[in-house]
């Protein structure tokens, strides 16, 4: 049987990505006792590669994985939003520009801007017209303007929790994340009946592309 190599983001997304996968008929009760490994073999079909986000797609380019499943937000900062075949409908958050109360964004003044994400940080400063200084965070980017570090941030919310528990405000919408799930075009060639069945049988379970 061919073995289709799915290079899964590990943690927030492997735990929502997990029951779609067992709802559209995948028994993952090796990926959910995997305790410390990183290659899990389920149903004899699959093999899941457990991977940091921002390195998803580098399994698929150097053709290690098949498939990858990884947050639309990491498509978008690495700009590779090409060969996506599914929107799990799942991780869904907003990226937005947030910050104390005391900002203004229409201070005529070089801002700076704390993020994980710099190139869609540049995209949208640039869309407005406006010239700002990215500063690269790597977690806990909320702390960047309480701290004196950024006069702003772009990141994720999703239920603003994090946001309104730092005294922090929304200032802009920049767009929508989801879960998404995406294919190395040459498997796509030569596996592929595996990487349909599985889509499909994804798709009936999170409803796919709106
Ligand atoms: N608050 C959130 N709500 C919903 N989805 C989120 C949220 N934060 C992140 N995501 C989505 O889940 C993906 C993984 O997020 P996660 O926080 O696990 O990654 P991370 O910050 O790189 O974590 P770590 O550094 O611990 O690996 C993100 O790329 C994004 O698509
Ligand atoms: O609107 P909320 O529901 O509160 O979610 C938003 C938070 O979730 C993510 O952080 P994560 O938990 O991934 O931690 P991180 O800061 O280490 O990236 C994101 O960067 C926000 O901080």
């Amino acid at each position: 049987m061919t073995l289709l190599k799915i290079a899964l983001t590990k943690g927030r997304t492997e735990k929502q990505v997990i029951p779609l996968l067992e709802k559209s008929g995948v028994d993952c009760s090796g990926l959910l006792n995997k305790k410390r490994r990183l290659i899990v073999s389920v149903a004899d079909k699959y093999q899941f590669v457990l991977a940091k986000g921002s390195d998803v797609m580098t399994y698929l380019t150097n053709g290690a994985c098949d498939i990858g499943i990884v947050g639309s937000d990491i498509l978008e900062e690495q700009g590779r939003t090409e060969n996506q075949l599914l929107d799990l409908n799942v991780g869904k958050c907003r990226f937005i520009l947030a910050s104390t109360s005391s900002f203004d964004p229409k201070e005529e003044r070089r801002k700076v801007i704390g993020t994980k994400y710099p190139n869609i940080t540049q995209r949208y400063f640039e869309s407005i017209g406006e010239d700002v200084e990215i500063v690269k965070i790597e977690g806990s980017v909320e702390l960047a303007p309480l701290v004196g570090l950024a006069d702003a941030i772009v990141d994720l919310t999703e239920t603003g929790t994090t946001l309104k528990e730092n005294n922090l405000e929304i200032y802009a919408e920049l767009g929508p994340i989801s879960t998404r799930l995406v294919a190395n075009p040459i498997s796509l060639k030569q596996k592929k009946h595996e990487i349909f069945e599985l889509v499909d049988a994804l798709e009936n379970v999170c409803g796919g592309f709106e």
